[in-house]
């Protein structure tokens, strides 16, 4: 199994920013690719990953998900002054336009074109473009919500034609909806799309009725798009693991995808000025970490929005370091809706004043009125605080077997005589008995109760340690055997100590590898599904990441 994870990004998309007055556009500054990159750089992490250079997209790679016109339009924006530059913006809505804008976006489309080339022909498993300007919101011909070109969109339509890739997975945890990839792939019964976004009964932008649950995708792709509006902000951390568990996993696997694609804004992170969100940064750790079990883990993310340096940077960091099959840290404030964070903050986590950004023309009349403006949302902004992450320390030794004498040890595995000795993140103890029976339960009918009672459970419950026991009697069969053991990995920092009779298949995840695709599942039996909800019913008020109903009513 391939292992690696890809790094793309280059300095060059940091050249270009808001030359006027614009208070909706000034948050998306160039120190927004600065402090990300910066803080892999710091804290080692870039130097883990395999660095991939970007490159320009070309004309037909951006006509994948654009109209000529539009392209024949912002090709020339490089050689516009200032007052076109801003009549050309006045077409289009929430976006600003730069002389250099053009070629950020061609290099922008180009790094995750390279991501894509990377993962799928197995030269690395998973990867991270971070990319400027962002990409989801913009259309066919518009460009929209600081976008200019629709990575992603054409990413998908590129991995399809040029990779063949079948079924392809977007899932966009930027705070808000994009509605570019939602009308690419409207009726594409290969690409599924999910967003979660703030919406406020359709009063938060971009203000649009087919951001609504309802909006499901039509024709051929009806049912491939999946929409969960936040109709109110706050939304916290066990909010969006009951979103995955409940929601997104079991749609991910029944779809079975053969690449996942990450819209990863991280603008819904707590401290973002657009978001108004509570969850933390280490949430995007066990995000990241619940999609690298699908498409046998060829996951790409790519950067959308995230406004606050801080968190941003936080979130960039977790996510990469997921990516990098580290252990994913104990999750914060669990159980039920968030709560307010103590006043006493471990650290100072505050969004730093802008530099640079939006100076507009000298003498312009608006510069008043925006300070104002600016000091009532930087006191704002200055009463959020949040710990900082804990730091993930993965153990030199990943996986250790106590096995008998005669068994081989596989490959990347340490042979121990006992656990203490190396402290490894996770053992296996191998089990003499005779051939185990088949497996019992389907598949599907497995798999709904890992990710909707297992998984939640698991999460509330926040183990020391995960005990994983494959024994006589209730055999799994392997492909779901891989996945609940890499699956619950994302627990307990990742200390799992497995029991089991056969070694080849668990030690392959217990080394950090993905487990393999299952396939498209199909509906669980009835009586598995009539059993799961009687149990989660009954559990359910005892363990809140259970619910699904009141969860969600705003
Ligand atoms: C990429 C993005 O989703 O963060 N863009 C947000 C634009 C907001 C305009 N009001
Ligand atoms: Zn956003």
């Amino acid at each position: 199994m391939k292992m690696g994870t890809a790094l793309i990004y280059d300095e060059e998309m940091t050249k270009y920013k808001l030359l006027w007055v614009d208070p909706v556009c000034k948050i998306e500054v160039p120190e927004r690719l600065i402090v990300s990159y910066e803080a892999l750089v710091k804290s080692g992490l870039a130097d883990r990953c395999v660095s991939i250079p970007v490159r320009e997209a070309t004309d037909a790679e951006i006509l994948l998900a654009h109209s000529e016109e539009y392209l024949e339009a912002v090709k020339k924006t490089p050689f516009m002054h200032l007052e076109e530059l801003m009549t050309f913006t006045q077409k289009y809505g929430d976006v600003y336009f730069h002389p250099n804008i053009y070629h950020c976006a061609k290099l922008a489309v180009g790094a995750t074109l390279q991501l894509v080339d990377n993962v799928m022909t197995g030269k690395v498993r998973n990867g991270m473009a971070l990319v400027r300007p962002p990409g989801h919101h913009s259309q066919s011909s518009a460009a929209n919500g600081f976008c200019v070109f629709n990575n992603v969109a054409i990413a998908a339509q590129y991995a399809k034609k040029h990779h063949k890739a079948k079924r392809v997975l977007i899932v966009d945890w930027d705070v808000h909806h994009g509605q570019g990839v939602q009308y690419c792939f409207e009726d594409d019964p290969s690409v599924l799309y999910f967003s979660w976004h703030r919406y406020e009964h359709q009063s938060f932008w971009p203000n649009l009725k087919e951001s609504d649950f309802d909006s499901v995708g039509s024709g051929k792709g009806a049912g491939f798009n999946v929409n969960v509006p936040w109709n109110k902000v706050g939304m916290g951390n066990s909010d969006y693991l009951a979103v995955f568990f409940h929601v997104l996993l079991p749609v991910a696997y029944e779809f079975s995808p053969d690449l996942v694609f990450i819209c990863a804004g991280f603008d819904s992170a707590i401290g973002d000025p657009e978001g108004h969100m509570s969850a933390t940064p280490d949430i995007f750790a066990h995000l990241t970490h619940l999609l690298m079990n699908l498409a046998d883990g060829k996951v790409c993310a790519v950067l959308e929005g995230g406004y606050n340096l801080t968190s941003l940077a936080q979130s960039v960091c977790q996510t990469v370091q997921t990516l990098l099959g580290d252990p994913a840290p104990r999750p914060a404030q669990l159980g039920g809706a968030s709560a307010p964070f103590p006043e006493e903050p471990s650290s100072k986590n505050r969004r730093p004043a802008q530099q640079g950004g939006s100076q507009g023309p000298e003498g312009d009349a608006g510069g008043d009125a925006q300070r104002e403006e600016e000091k009532v949302e930087e006191k704002e902004e200055e009463e959020i605080v949040w710990p900082e992450p804990l730091r993930r320390v993965a153990p030199s030794l990943r996986s250790a077997l106590l096995l008998p004498d005669a068994v081989e040890c596989p490959d990347g595995c340490a042979r121990f005589t006992c656990v203490r000795a190396c402290s490894p993140l996770n053992a296996t103890v191998l089990l003499r008995s005779p051939s185990p029976p088949q497996g019992c339960g389907d598949t599907a009918g497995v798999m709904q109760a890992v990710l909707g009672l297992l998984l939640p459970l698991g999460y509330q419950y926040e183990p020391g340690l995960v005990l994983l026991a494959r024994l006589p009697g209730y055999q799994v069969e392997g492909g779901l055997w891989q996945q609940l053991t890499c699956l619950l990995q994302g627990l307990a920092l990742g200390h799992t100590l497995v029991l089991l009779q056969v070694i080849g298949i668990t030690a392959s995840c217990l080394l950090g590898n993905a487990a393999l695709s299952l396939g498209p599942l199909v509906a669980p039996g009835p009586e598995d599904v009539g059993s799961f909800e009687r149990l989660r019913l009954r559990l359910q008020t005892d363990w809140p990441l259970l619910q699904t109903t009141g969860t969600f009513r705003d």
